[in-house]
């Protein structure tokens, strides 16, 4: 089956695109996710989003699915619904500077978009991201507390036990934040998958290191539950920013540097939706078909 796709990514956190407004979808995204967000054997990308029409009398203008590259599907992309938003304007599914996306694990967000004058493109996106998910069962997480907060967590690796400081956040999808003092000392790529499969987390996590620089400034980096690491994470971006208010580190408002990019975030109340602000841009168009060997 030929299948179009468009490759584009949100500060170097980048997925493959396909659309299921005008050609059908397989039935097994997961496997085609392994495939084609295959580095070397494939496409390439963290993974995979499908851009899929809404249903009949639905409030959305699409309907997004997120699969990591390993396949399992995530609720919720910070990085990857900006893109879907810039593919549904810049293809002309939907030709409004405010588009309604339903996520699987956040419900449906509403997203605002900056249209290059020039070009008649996207260039960035303001994303309410809806408000974080706070209690442990809901994460969901096993520590305790709603939600956890700066709670004890020990991973041990060749001999030896580190118990980090973490906090636990779902954006419809979950996140264990943990602050350090330099984050680029952090061997994440050891940590990463420890911590993603901490038996305190019953469905995986996404695990990053945050450092505050200022209230209003912080860098991240991130090991994707499914991916591994990667140039940004947007939800996780977000959770930081919950995290950093909750323990009294960071103002309301910050702007977080991840390897990728910068990203702008706000979560101006309690209980109230985010706001997540960052580029979204095209690579490359392309065709998946596998029966052409
Ligand atoms: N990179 C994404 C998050 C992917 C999360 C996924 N790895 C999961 O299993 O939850 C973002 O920008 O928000």
């Amino acid at each position: 089956m030929a299948l179009r796709f468009v490759k584009m990514h949100g500060i170097g956190n980048d997925y493959i695109y396909i659309s299921g407004f005008d050609q059908p979808i397989p039935d097994d995204p997961s496997a085609l996710a392994v495939r084609i967000a295959d580095r070397h054997f494939g496409v390439g990308g963290d993974g995979l989003i499908l851009v899929l029409p809404p249903e009949p009398g639905s409030e959305a203008d699409a309907v997004m699915r997120m699969f990591n590259a390993d396949g399992s599907e995530g609720g919720m992309c910070g990085n990857g619904i900006r893109c879907v938003a810039k593919f549904l304007y810049d293809s002309g599914y939907v030709r409004a500077p405010r588009i309604r996306v339903k996520t699987k694990g956040a419900g449906v967000l509403s997203l605002d978009l900056e249209i290059d004058p020039a070009s008649d493109r996207v260039r960035r996106v303001r994303v309410e991201m809806g408000a974080p998910i706070l209690r442990a069962s809901a994460i969901p997480t096993t520590l305790p507390g709603d939600p956890p907060l700066d709670y004890p967590i020990a991973v041990t690796y060749d001999g030896k036990t580190i118990t980090y400081r973490g906090t636990a956040v779902s954006m419809g999808n979950p996140h264990l934040v943990m602050f350090v003092e330099d984050v680029a000392s952090i061997d994440l790529e050891r940590i990463g998958p420890l911590l993603e499969r901490h038996e305190a987390f019953p469905d995986r996590v996404n695990v990053h290191v945050a450092q505050v620089d200022a209230p209003d400034v912080a860098r991240m980096r991130t090991w994707e539950r499914g991916s591994g690491i990667t140039l940004a994470c947007g939800t996780g971006a977000c959770a930081v920013l919950v995290a950093g208010v909750l323990t009294g580190r960071t103002a309301r408002a910050a702007r977080i540097h991840l390897p990728g990019g910068a990203l702008d975030l706000e979560w101006p109340r309690d209980g109230e939706t985010v706001i997540m602000t960052g580029p979204a841009v095209t690579v490359f168009e392309g065709v998946w078909d596998e029966s052409r060997v």
